[in-house]
C-alpha cells in the first residue's frame, strides 16, 4: 500500500523511531486505544481506529517537524524541545507547544569533566573544547557563563553568540562520553540517568544544564484541534492511572475527619455509609509513591480493612 497517499485528512503524530522513549510511548498509545501495525522498515503507520497516522522519527527531530506545523503532535524528550528552542533565534517562534509531562525518560543534561582532571568548576571550561549532541543548549549555557547573554548582546549588532564564544563547542551524534578520553574535549555536555556511563568513562558531573522527562507536544496550529484534545485527554488519563492507586478503607465515623485528611483524594474522598452506622467506607485516589506511608498513617489513625487497587485508566477534571 502506498501509505503516503493515505495521509490526506489524517492527523500526523510523531513518535520516537527507536531508543529509550520508544517502548513507554508505545505503552501509552496502547493504553489510549490508538491501534496500529507498523510494517517492517516503514516510518509511517496508519491508525486503524482513528484518522491518525503515526510517523516514526528520531527523538531529536520531532520538535522540528512539529514546529514546522506539518506534524500535529509528538512525543519526545523535554531536553530535545529545549534544544530546539535554544537553536531558534530569539525572534523566531518555535511553533511547538508543550501539552503534557509524561513522567518517563527522566534524565539530566549535565556538564561533565574527567574525574581525575584539574577542572572542578564549570568556569574552568571557559575557553576550552566541549563536545556534545546538544549544541544549542551548550552554547546558551556557556554564553551565560561568559556573560554574553543568550543570543546576541546589545550594542554588538546581530553577531550570533556562537561566533563570540571563547569556549569551542563541537557536535557529535553519539558516544559523547568518549570525547575526553580521546583527547577531543576538556569537557562534555551529555545526558545522565543512572550515572553508569559517566562513571565508566571516568567522568564526573559539575553542573546541570536541564532536567528532562518525555513530553507530549503539539503544533501551534494543529490540523484537527478536537482530535488533538481527545488524544491529549486519553494520554493524560493513562498517565494519571499509572501515577495513582485507589485506596479503600473502613473507619469509625469519629475518626473520619482525621482519616480523610490523610487521603483527601483528587477533588474529595468518596464516603459511603456502612450497615453499621457508626462506621463509614472511604475511597480515595492516592499517589502510588506515597501509598506505603499513607497506609501506615491510616493504620495508626484507626482505619481498618485497607485495600489498595490499581487503576486501569482514568479521566479526571
Ligand atoms: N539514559 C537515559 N535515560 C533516560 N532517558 C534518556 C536517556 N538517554 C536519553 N534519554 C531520553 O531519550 C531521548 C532519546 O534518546 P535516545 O538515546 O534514546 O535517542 P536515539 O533516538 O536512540 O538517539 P541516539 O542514536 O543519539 O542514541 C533523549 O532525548 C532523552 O530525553
Ligand atoms: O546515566 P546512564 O544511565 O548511564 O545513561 C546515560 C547514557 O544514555 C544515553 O546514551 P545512549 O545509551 O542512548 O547512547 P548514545 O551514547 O549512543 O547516545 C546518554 O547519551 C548517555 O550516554
Amino acid at each position: 500500500m502506498d501509505l503516503v497517499n493515505h495521509l490526506e485528512g489524517r492527523l500526523l503524530f510523531a513518535v520516537p523511531k527507536k531508543g529509550r522513549l520508544q517502548q513507554a510511548t508505545f505503552d501509552l498509545l496502547s493504553g489510549s486505544d490508538i491501534q496500529f501495525r507498523r510494517e517492517t522498515r516503514l516510518d509511517i503507520a496508519l491508525v486503524k481506529n482513528h484518522p491518525i497516522a503515526l510517523v516514526f522519527l528520531p527523538a531529536a527531530d520531532i520538535p522540528t517537524f512539529v514546529g514546522e506545523g506539518r506534524v500535529d503532535l509528538g512525543i519526545t524528550g523535554g531536553d530535545q524541545v529545549a534544544e530546539h528552542e535554544a537553536c531558534s533565534s530569539s525572534t523566531e517562534e518555535t511553533g511547538v507547544e508543550k501539552v503534557l509531562d509524561l513522567g518517563f525518560g527522566r534524565c539530566k543534561l549535565q556538564v561533565q569533566v574527567p574525574e581525575k582532571g584539574d577542572i572542578k568548576e564549570p568556569e574552568g571550561l571557559v575557553g576550552r573544547n566541549i563536545v556534545t549532541s546538544f549544541v544549542g543548549l551548550t552554547e546558551q549555557y556557556f554564553a551565560r557563563l561568559e556573560d554574553l547573554g543568550d543570543k546576541t548582546v546589545s550594542g554588538d549588532g546581530d553577531v550570533p553568540v556562537r561566533n563570540r564564544l571563547r569556549t569551542k563547542i563541537k557536535y557529535v551524534g553519539g558516544s559523547v562520553e568518549a570525547a575526553c578520553a580521546l583527547g577531543v574535549a576538556h569537557g562534555i555536555v551529555d545526558l545522565v540517568e543512572s550515572g553508569e556511563t559517566m562513571k565508566a568513562a571516568g567522568l564526573k558531573a559539575i553542573d546541570t544544564v536541564v532536567e528532562s522527562t518525555a513530553i507530549l507536544i503539539k503544533s501551534k496550529h494543529p490540523s484537527n484541534p478536537k482530535l488533538v484534545d481527545m488524544i491529549a485527554s486519553r494520554i493524560n488519563g493513562v498517565i494519571t492511572a499509572q501515577k495513582y492507586v485507589l485506596c479503600q478503607y473502613n473507619v469509625d465515623r469519629n475518626l473520619l475527619e482525621t482519616a480523610t485528611k490523610i487521603t483527601p483524594g483528587m477533588r474529595a474522598p468518596t464516603i459511603t455509609a456502612l450497615e453499621d452506622s457508626a462506621w463509614a467506607a472511604v475511597s480515595s485516589m492516592v499517589l502510588k509513591e506515597k501509598i506505603a506511608i499513607v497506609m501506615d498513617e491510616l493504620t495508626a489513625c484507626g482505619a481498618t480493612d485497607i485495600l489498595v487497587l490499581s487503576i486501569a485508566n482514568s479521566r479526571t477534571g
